[in-house]
């Protein structure tokens, strides 16, 4: 048997990092930024107003001084009037701050009223203030040249708004790696259709194309296929139209496993010490073209379909994005027991209440029990030469959800 690394080792083997498309900033979420972004412009770009009052200089501001009013500033404002000595400027949130000025006064510090009102010719201050008080510092945030999103961040809402104030519209995004999802089993029925006797409903390849998005792939096919070897060629003859495809079923040593019958020629099957998910396979096929795609065969079961995403397609998924593979665990304390096969690492569907952790079903890491699957929040891992987790124990817990 192979060990889980051995294994993630040859998947990871499948993936290219895509190349990177030029993307418009406000969308492409979870899509990897490929370049470097210097800042263009600087963050305030203009020293400006933080507050609705008046532009003023410090040295003028007694108590009760009274300033001539020299022009309105609004935000947006092209230009301004110069502030002299004795003088003011009305000034709203965001307008560039006129020479001469080198601090605000709100308007609910001086004689005038607060909203819409004609520009005063004059306004009395209430109060002394200080050099730069209301006032946003060009630069502040960042300076022009500043480097601010790093290639390799993952696209997000918050990542648009620093590239759009920095400068840019569009931005390299690398492209995500697209996906084909091919269920295969004779007993497989529609979910929501009626199921007689033998069959069940198709869940593979549902959780399989969900995880696909989850892990920032895109689904360009989804299907499930019978056990029938020239229909299920027929599918992967589409399927390799796109970057990665993933079968669900057929990898065991039955009589009917059609995708062992069908790409055993080109692909090796293998036994991962792993406990659910020990039969698998992974290679490269070849488009019509000749081109390279990487095609990962999971086990059947449910669970060890679970399982297996999590194991190797996530990472995989994330190689063909140039993101890091590791999966981040935590080490936490078991409160409830379960038993685990000797020789076999063992990933269990895990609840972590209070920090601590139970199996999140009585039956443990059974490769059946699908409809527990979404009480886990993560999947515990107990290593190869333990039978057995107590309360008390500790496992590392990969979280499969926030
Ligand atoms: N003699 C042996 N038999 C089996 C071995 C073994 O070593 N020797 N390994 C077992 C293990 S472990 C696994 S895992 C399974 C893997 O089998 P396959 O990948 O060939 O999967 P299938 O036989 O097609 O299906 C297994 C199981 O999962 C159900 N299933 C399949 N597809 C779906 C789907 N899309 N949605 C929901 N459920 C699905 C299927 O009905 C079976 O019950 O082999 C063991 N056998
Ligand atoms: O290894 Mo299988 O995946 O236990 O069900």
């Amino acid at each position: 048997m192979l060990s889980v690394e051995d294994y993630l080792d040859r998947v990871l083997g499948l993936a290219t990092v895509l190349q990177a498309e030029d993307t418009p900033i406000g969308g492409g979420w979870g899509r990897v930024l490929a370049q470097d972004l210097p800042a263009r412009l600087a963050v305030p770009p203009f020293d400006n107003s933080a507050m609705d009052g008046f532009a003023v200089r410090v040295a003028d501001c007694t108590p009760g001084a009274l300033l001539r009013v020299v022009g309105d500033i609004p935000a947006g404002a092209t230009g301004t009037p110069t502030v002299g000595p004795g003088e003011a400027a009305r000034i709203m949130t965001g307008a560039p701050l006129p020479p001469g000025a080198d601090a605000v006064v709100p308007v609910e510090l001086t004689d005038q009223p607060m909203g819409a009102a004609p520009l005063p010719s004059s306004v009395v201050v209430r109060d002394s203030t200080s050099a730069g008080r209301h006032v946003r510092r060009a630069g502040e945030d960042v300076q022009a040249g500043d480097l601010v999103l790093r290639a390799g961040a993952v696209w997000s809402p918050e990542a648009a708004a620093a590239a759009a104030s920095i400068g840019y519209g569009s931005v390299p995004l690398r492209r995500r790696p697209r996906v084909a999802v091919l269920a295969t089993g004779s007993e497989l029925v529609a979910p929501g259709g009626t199921v007689g006797f033998g069959q069940i409903p198709d869940s593979n390849s549902l959780l399989v194309a969900g995880l696909v998005e989850r892990f920032g792939g895109e689904v360009v096919l989804c299907r499930a296929v019978d056990d029938d070897p020239a229909r299920f060629a027929a599918a992967m003859d589409e399927a390799v139209a796109a970057d990665i495809v993933v079968t669900t079923g057929g990898v065991s040593v039955g009589a009917f496993e059609v995708v062992r019958q069908v790409v055993e020629d080109r692909i090796e099957f293998v036994k991962v010490a792993m406990q659910p998910g020990k039969p698998q396979a992974c290679g490269t096929l070849r488009d019509p073209d000749g081109r390279g795609v990487a095609f990962l065969a999971l086990p059947g079961n449910p669970v060890s379909v679970y399982v297996s995403s999590y194991a190797f397609l996530r990472p995989l998924i994330a190689a063909f994005q140039g993101l890091p593979t590791a999966w981040a665990g935590a080490d936490l304390p078991v409160a409830e027991g379960w038993r685990s096969p000797p020789g076999r690492r063992q990933y269990t569907p895990v609840r972590v209440v209070d920090g601590a952790v139970r199996p999140a079903h009585r039956l443990g890491s059974g490769s059946h029990l699908v409809a527990s699957l979404h009480l886990a929040d993560g999947l515990a891992v107990v290593a190869e030469d333990v039978d057995g987790v107590s309360p008390g124990d500790v496992v590392a817990v990969h979280r499969t959800r926030a």
